[in-house]
Parts: C-alpha cells; structure tokens; sequence
C-alpha cells in the first residue's frame, strides 16, 4: 500500500516540481545568483527561522505523545543555537543590511505557516513542516553535487542535504503515516499545496524586490 506520505507528494507533483525548478534554485545550482539576491533571501530565511521555532513549539504543544515531543524539542533546540549562529555570523561577515524591507509574499509565508501551527492540528502542523523541508532537502540535495563556488552559499546547501535535515524531513514524513489516517488525505494534501504555493512566492521575492517591496 501507498503510504499517505507519498499519496500527499503525488497529489502535489505539479506544484513540487514547479518549485525544484525555480529560478532562485537554478540560480544557486549553476552560480549565477546575484550575491544582492542571496542577501535578501538570507534576511528573509533570518525571520523565517524564528518563525519555525514557534511552529515547531505549537506542533510540541499538541503532539500526541511524549516520544514526539521530545524529538520536537530537539528540533527547537536546533533551529536555536544551529541555523540562527549561521544567519547571525554571516550578517556580520558579509556586512549584510538587515533593515531592508520585508516584500509582502514573504509576510505572506510567515503568516500563513504561523496560522497553520496556531489554528491546525498536529497533522496539519507536521504536513506543513513536511512541505517546507522535504522540498529543501530535494533541492539542496540535488544542488550539493555542483560544484558551488560561494563558500557561504554552499554551507547553507550543505546544511539541507545532509543527515541531520534529512533526518528531520523523514521524520515529519513518518509522522503523517504513523498518525494520520487516509480519509485525511485532502485535508492534508490541500495543506501542502497552500504551503508550495507560499514556498513559491517566498522565493520570487529576493529575486525581484523592486516590485515585491510595500
Ligand atoms: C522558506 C523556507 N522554506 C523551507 C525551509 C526548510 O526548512 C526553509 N529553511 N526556508
């Protein structure tokens, strides 16, 4: 049987693929990025990592059992002093301005996840997570194989293909098929979507921020 997990992906190929071929992943795979594009993105990954940690506490607050709270808190524990260090100490080398405006799909991404973690049950929190970074780890695994001159460009791919997000992409994937059931599947489905379709728009963003930006 097709476990709901993979249902889920099928369901959302179009969308999926879409986003593996997006011009900032391309842009990241074959070099030619503008350094000014990644910046912004990094600004924008920066808020959004202190957004994942409140997600990752709402879905620790309604998990249904100790075993997944636990791996939950390690999850926080990681995004804390692991990814902000790297968003922290690239800031400071690069001199990147982190006052520059936050373009309106990217409130949007913020928004809608928070809503999602703040109003959904524990499936629909672990199917959004699942979204975000089972997506990430496709597409940095995949980036990791090119020859990535930017040293800080390539740390940060490296971060999304290696085992320890693997093992957090496949975590929330069991999750979904450890405890939720078919008949939710579009529910669930309809989750990841909106999540891809958010995904998307994030990443338009620090490609054009002059039509994005208020
Ligand atoms: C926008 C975005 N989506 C997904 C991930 C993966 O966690 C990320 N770091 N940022």
């Amino acid at each position: 049987m097709t476990a709901l997990s993979d249902l889920i992906l099928a369901d959302n190929v179009e969308g999926l693929d879409r986003m593996l071929d997006h011009p900032f992943v391309r842009g990241i795979e074959d070099g030619t990025l503008p350094a000014g594009a990644y910046h912004r993105y990094l600004v924008y990954e920066g808020a959004f990592v202190e957004t994942a940690i409140a997600i990752f506490a709402y879905a620790t607050a309604k998990a249904p059992d100790l075993a997944a709270k636990r791996w939950l808190i390690g999850v926080q524990d990681a995004l804390a002093r692991e990814q902000m260090p790297y968003f922290e100490e690239i800031f400071a080398a690069l001199g990147v301005d982190t006052g520059i405006s936050i373009p309106d799909a990217v409130r949007a991404f913020d928004d809608g996840m928070l809503r999602i973690a703040r109003d959904g049950d524990f499936a629909e929190i672990v199917t959004a997570m699942f979204a975000a970074e089972w997506m990430y780890w496709t597409w940095c695994s995949r980036a990791a194989s090119r020859p990535i001159a930017d040293p800080h460009i390539r740390r940060w791919v490296e971060l999304h293909a290696g085992a320890d997000f693997e093992a957090q992409a496949r975590w929330l994937k069991a999750a979904i098929d450890d405890r939720a059931i078919p008949a939710d599947r579009a529910r669930l489905s309809a989750v990841f979507g909106h999540v891809t379709a958010l995904e998307i728009a994030f990443h338009d963003a620090p490609l054009a921020p002059e039509t994005q930006d208020a």
